[in-house]
């Protein structure tokens, strides 16, 4: 007998398909065949997979043998909690202990870097292993291109962040780099011999560092399971492997999974093509189309194609964008959620105004008992935001901003990330480049000096410690030595450490920021975040793969219970959903960005992300068009405002799907602005007779 199943009454009949596939009596959850489940925006994916994984739990099954991959660690956290709350109406307080013991739940990142450390030896690897995020791997890739002596080209060599973009689409998407050159970078494609060199060098630099990037978990990992015997293994450590925002994945991510389990038993897919918002992380919809197929007999493909979120114009209104793509596999979501709210396409004069009509909304919708956290404003590019910032600033009405600046980016908390990096593995050459160099008095010579002191030595903190000081710098380097090995030597221990690395960093903190004070805070929620790790290795692995997302010019996420508006990239609103969503800058230019529209699938992946945006909204949704607005720098001309007219994906036939309204209401009504607006001068002939 199943256990008791009234806990998934409220499931439609698809849902409860994808929940109950293959699961087999108490004692007997052993695996089944493999499940893809093609879920539209709002079918209630994130809601499925977690009954899914309550279920097998319920069932039987071992949590410490799911495995379950999430696009981000806040996503997996709320799945474990969703998980834990369903078990708990059969399980009572025992689903605690069950879902407690989920250990298996992240990122594809994430699990890649313990499974790594877990079989470092076999595979040639020093567990100790420290890993770069994208900025510490430019920075290095910058190191060896100066080496390699790029830096001094006559015409300009692509840039570190370039070359680092250019490696990273190579390993991720598995292609040669000579395609990649010519589809995606052409302008680099003269420097195709020098680039390969220089990514040769990069990895060697990375091996010789025992330091992995981002690419590397994924790559190492699919190197690993290339192995049969080792891919066994590890495949044999789980009966259920459940991947969600698997439309997100790209091919290494795909060749993992298949490797792990050939036949597909216990696997389970959930995505929807139509919200495939990443293919610039070489993410591919092919993983999807394709997945069936693999397997032999073809994996069973459920499709949730009832949306519970917005309500039917909401979702008319989106269908109409996704319906205009050139490629589409998901079928149109249907709603019985009945309003006779059409979404709102806003004309405003700018993005001033854009703002002020956004605060006057939300303020309204507050008014009438709408919260501000039930409200959400999005854009496609984190710089979007500028205005409003400003005017919900001056308004005093709180906001929590995602995606964009992450706290880890600010200069001082990468500053304490390496000193503690450099402490976990003292030949990583960015972090003791970085924090050397911190020294008043050590410039790049003696760092290098120092680095290549110790890197050949057996005990490298030892080396640092007997290295001849630099002269300039006498004092700062005993304090700066003293204290990498009172680290190291653990007397502090976890996390009270961080404590010790703060008081060192202090004095060079208000020495190099004028806000140090602003900055010391932030060094203090460092420490608190840290307390919820168990070791200085978690720590930094967790926190360089899935930073925390708050910028670091907010003193901290707000408390649960205070009230603020959220502001967010389209990217990162992604899984999320609000009674009232704005979204910013709907205008070609924007959305597509001008950076996107250099090829079709650029500009589909651009649809999509309006897609994603609209998807979010319950109840009230507001397409905001300014017709002008402000561009930074992409060309010749640099910044300036530009006028804009509405995306190209809301064309004339979609209109009637849309109420348009424009702001301020009647543009009668502020007769000074009509006015003003019918003024023209010739201020250049006024500066001439001031000479004549
Ligand atoms: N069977 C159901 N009955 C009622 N409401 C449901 C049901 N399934 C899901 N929902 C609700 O629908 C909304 C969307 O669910 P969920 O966030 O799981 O969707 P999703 O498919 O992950 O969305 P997206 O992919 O767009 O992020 C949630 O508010 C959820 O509570």
């Amino acid at each position: 007998m199943l256990a008791q199943a009234s806990y998934l009454d409220a499931l439609n009949p698809e849902q409860r398909r994808a929940v109950e596939h293959g699961v087999f009596p108490l004692g007997n959850s052993t695996t089944s065949a493999p499940l893809l489940v093609i879920a539209g925006a709002g079918s209630g994916k994130t809601n499925t997979l977690a009954h899914r994984v309550a279920h097998l739990i319920v069932n039987g099954a071992d949590p410490r043998r799911i495995l379950l991959m999430t696009f981000s660690r806040r996503a997996a956290s709320e799945m474990s909690r969703r998980v834990e709350r369903i078990a708990r109406k059969v399980m009572g307080d025992n689903a605690s202990v069950m879902t407690d013991a989920l250990a298996w739940a992240g990122t594809f990142h994430g699990i890649g870097a313990r499974l790594l450390r877990d079989y470092a030896e076999q595979i040639g690897l020093d567990p100790a292993f420290t890993i770069h995020d994208r900025e510490d791997s430019a920075d290095l890739m910058n190191l060896v291109r100066h080496e390699l002596g790029f830096s001094r080209t006559e015409t300009r060599f692509p840039t570190k962040g370039t070359c680092h973009a250019i490696y990273s689409r190579c390993v991720n998407s598995e292609t040669e780099l000579d395609q990649v050159l010519g589809a995606s970078y052409p302008w680099c494609a003269a420097w195709s011999a020098e680039l390969r060199d220089l990514f040769a060098g990069y990895v060697e630099a990375k091996q010789r560092q025992n330091v992995l990037d981002y690419d590397d978990l994924l790559l190492y990992w699919a190197q690993m399971a290339s192995e049969p015997l080792l891919a066994d293994d590890i495949g044999g450590r789980f009966d259920h492997v459940l991947v969600d925002e698997y439309q997100d994945t790209n091919r290494l991510q795909s060749a993992i999974l298949t490797a792990l389990k050939p036949h597909g038993h216990g696997l389970t897919v959930v995505g929807d093509d139509a919200q495939s918002i990443y293919s610039f992380r070489a993410a591919t919809v092919r993983n999807i189309l394709d997945f069936p197929r693999q397997f032999s007999p073809p994996a069973q493909i459920i499709t949730l194609d009832r949306n519970y979120r917005s309500t039917q114009p909401i979702l008319a209104a989106a269908n109409g964008v996704i319906d205009l793509a050139r490629e589409r596999f998901t079928k149109n979501l249907w709603t019985d959620r009945v309003s006779s709210a059409k979404p709102q396409l806003v004309t405003i004069r700018d993005e001033t105004d854009q703002a002020r009509a956004i605060v006057a909304r939300v303020l309204d919708n507050r008014e009438g008992g709408m919260k501000l956290k039930e409200q959400a404003v999005l854009f496609r590019t984190s710089s979007h935001s500028g205005s409003l910032e400003v005017e919900l600033t001056r308004r005093n009405i709180p906001f929590v901003k995602f995606g964009g600046l992450k706290f880890l980016d600010a200069a001082h908390v990468k500053d304490m990330l390496a000193l503690l990096r450099f402490v976990e593995n003292p030949r990583d050459r960015v972090a003791g480049f970085r924090l050397m160099q911190l020294l008043p008095g050590v410039g790049p010579a003696s760092a290098q000096r120092a680095l290549d002191h110790m890197i050949a030595a057996p005990d490298p903190i030892d080396a640092l410690t007997h290295a001849p000081a630099p002269p300039r710098a006498a004092t700062d380097w005993r304090s700066f030595v003293e204290v990498i090995s009172q680290i190291k030597s653990s007397h502090a221990g976890w996390p009270a450490e961080l404590e010790l690395a703060r008081r060192w960093y202090e004095p060079h903190l208000d020495r190099i920021h004028e806000d140090s004070l602003t900055r010391r805070a932030d060094l203090i929620q460092l420490e608190a975040i840290a307390s919820g790790y168990p070791s200085r290795e978690r720590f930094l692995t967790e926190l360089t793969l899935d930073p925390p997302d708050a910028t670091s010019d907010q003193s901290g996420v707000p408390l649960l219970d205070e009230d603020y508006l959220i502001l967010s990239t389209i990217h990162s609103a992604k899984g999320q959903e609000w009674k009232s969503v704005y979204v910013l800058n709907v205008v070609d230019g924007c959305m597509p960005s001008d950076l996107g529209t250099g090829t079709s699938a650029e500009i589909e992946e651009e649809r999509r992300l309006l897609y994603v945006a609209m998807t979010r909204a319950k109840d009230d949704l507001h397409l905001m068009v300014p017709q002008r607005f402000f561009t930074h720098g992409q060309h010749a001309q640099g910044d300036r405002h530009v006028y804009a007219s509405r995306t190209r994906f809301i064309p004339e036939a979609l209109l009637g799907l849309f109420e348009r309204t424009t702001w301020p209401q009647a543009p009668a009504a502020d007769p000074a602005r009509t006015a003003a607006q019918g003024v023209r001068m010739d201020i250049n002939s006024r500066m001439r007779a001031i000479w004549r």
